[in-house]
């Protein structure tokens, strides 16, 4: 896909953002756990909160290409930044767009595209992964309010967003149909952080274990109707799942643009290691994926832009882009050699945070599953 001019300037500014503000912070984020709060307030000034939202609700008024560009510079920043900053725009402010009221979007959505407030979204629960529809947090209704109980795993900016989009159970014995969707203020009494998980990578952007206990909310945060809650989380998660893709792209590229300077920079054997056909093939098959993989993003999230279905090819895409991103990560810390294996390099923190690619909003099985389903 050719760039057109507006998406190369909004690819530009990220790129220059991410480049200044992240970059040089992402490992010492990555060391302190830290949440990078200041740097998020610059990235919604930029329009990043909320991309593909109208600017009338309060969003940057662009599209789905637009969003990947995004996401992709901030990954190359820094991959937990782009993982807080995904959520919030697909499956958070995509679902407001697609499914809440008019009241729900000045409340809800307009905050969350301006930056003004943080999103989560809360599917996934300790039993329940890849399974979403045999969820058990149940929301029962008690006269003018819900009732919420249960537990929500893995929940990305659990601990610092201002209002998750809520999965639960409002009629058991309607399997898929008898799930329905709430917003849920994190202010809100039984709305409890029970931990927050250590990971393997991703340390700037917060994953948590909420529990539910008795949290009560006005049943006017219903989003949609009762029993739509499973096929608005199935909806919001494709927009989602072009993002994640975005993110491996652009993880994928810091690891390569670190390991061509490396490899131009370091002499073995009395030259560069670049000029050892054996590292310069290995580069040029890197830089092949990632150029594949970004044209599988770009080619969903332009169907996505015309309004097409776009289940399978966002589902090719994550899929492409994950399995690459990590392929081509450790080929970065092989051509760092030993250096790639510490902390010094920043090889080393992009391995670890891009592998969960392959994991969150649906595995790369889930995925085969949803390509598979489409062929049949
Ligand atoms: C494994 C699954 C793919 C199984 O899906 P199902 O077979 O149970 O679902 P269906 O019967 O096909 O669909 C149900 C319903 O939804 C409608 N639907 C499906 N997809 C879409 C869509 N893209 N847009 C609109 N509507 C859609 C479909 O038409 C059906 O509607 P009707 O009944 O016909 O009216 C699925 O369970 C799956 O994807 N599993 C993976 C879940 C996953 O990714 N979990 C991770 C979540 S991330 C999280 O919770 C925390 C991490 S974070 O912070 O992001």
């Amino acid at each position: 896909m050719v760039l057109s001019e507006q998406h190369e300037m909004i690819r530009d500014a990220l790129r220059s953002y991410a480049q200044e503000r992240l970059a040089p912070n992402a490992a010492r984020w990555d060391k302190e756990h830290h949440f990078p709060k200041d740097e998020l307030k610059g990235l919604a000034e930029l329009g990043a909160f909320g991309v593909a939202v109208p600017e009338e609700l309060g969003g940057a008024g662009l599209d789905y290409v637009s969003l990947a560009l995004v996401l992709e510079e901030i990954a190359a920043g820094d991959g937990g930044t782009s993982t807080v900053i995904s959520v919030n725009n697909c499956p958070v402010c995509s679902i407001a767009m697609m499914y809440a009221n008019d009241e729900q979007k000045q409340r809800f959505l307009k905050p969350l595209a301006r930056g003004d407030m943080l999103g989560a979204f809360c599917l996934t629960e300790p039993h329940v992964g890849s399974d979403a529809s045999a969820l058990r947090t149940t929301a029962t209704r008690d006269g003018g309010d819900y009732v919420l109980n249960g537990v929500k795993q893995f929940i990305t900016s659990g601990k610092y967003a201002d209002v998750a989009i809520v999965m639960a159970v409002t009629d058991k014995g309607a399997g898929k149909k008898g799930i329905s969707a709430f917003w849920v203020p994190t202010n809100t009494p039984g709305y409890i952080v029970a931990r927050l998980e250590e990971k393997l990578g991703q340390h700037s952007s917060d994953t948590a274990q909420i529990l539910f206990e008795n949290c009560r909310i006005p049943a006017q945060n219903l989003i949609g109707e009762e029993g739509q809650g499973y096929k608005i989380a199935l909806s919001g998660l494709e927009g989602g799942r072009i993002g994640i893709g975005s993110q491996a792209v652009g993880m994928a590229r810091a690891a390569f643009e670190a390991a061509l300077a490396y490899a131009k920079e370091r002499t073995s054997f009395g030259k560069t290691l670049f000029e050892h056909q054996a590292v310069q093939f290995k580069l040029s098959d890197m830089a092949t994926q990632i150029e594949a993989a970004r044209q599988l993003i770009l080619h969903a999230a332009s169907m996505k832009d015309a309004g097409k279905p776009c289940l399978k090819e966002a589902a090719m895409a994550k899929l492409f882009a994950s399995e690459m991103a990590e392929r081509v990560c450790s080929d970065a810390i092989q051509i760092h050699g030993g250096y790639g294996y510490v902390s010094d390099f920043p090889v080393e923190r992009i391995y670890r945070d891009v592998r969960v690619c392959q994991i969150y909003e649906g595995t790369s099985d889930i995925q085969k599953i949803l390509i598979g389903r489409a062929l049949a």
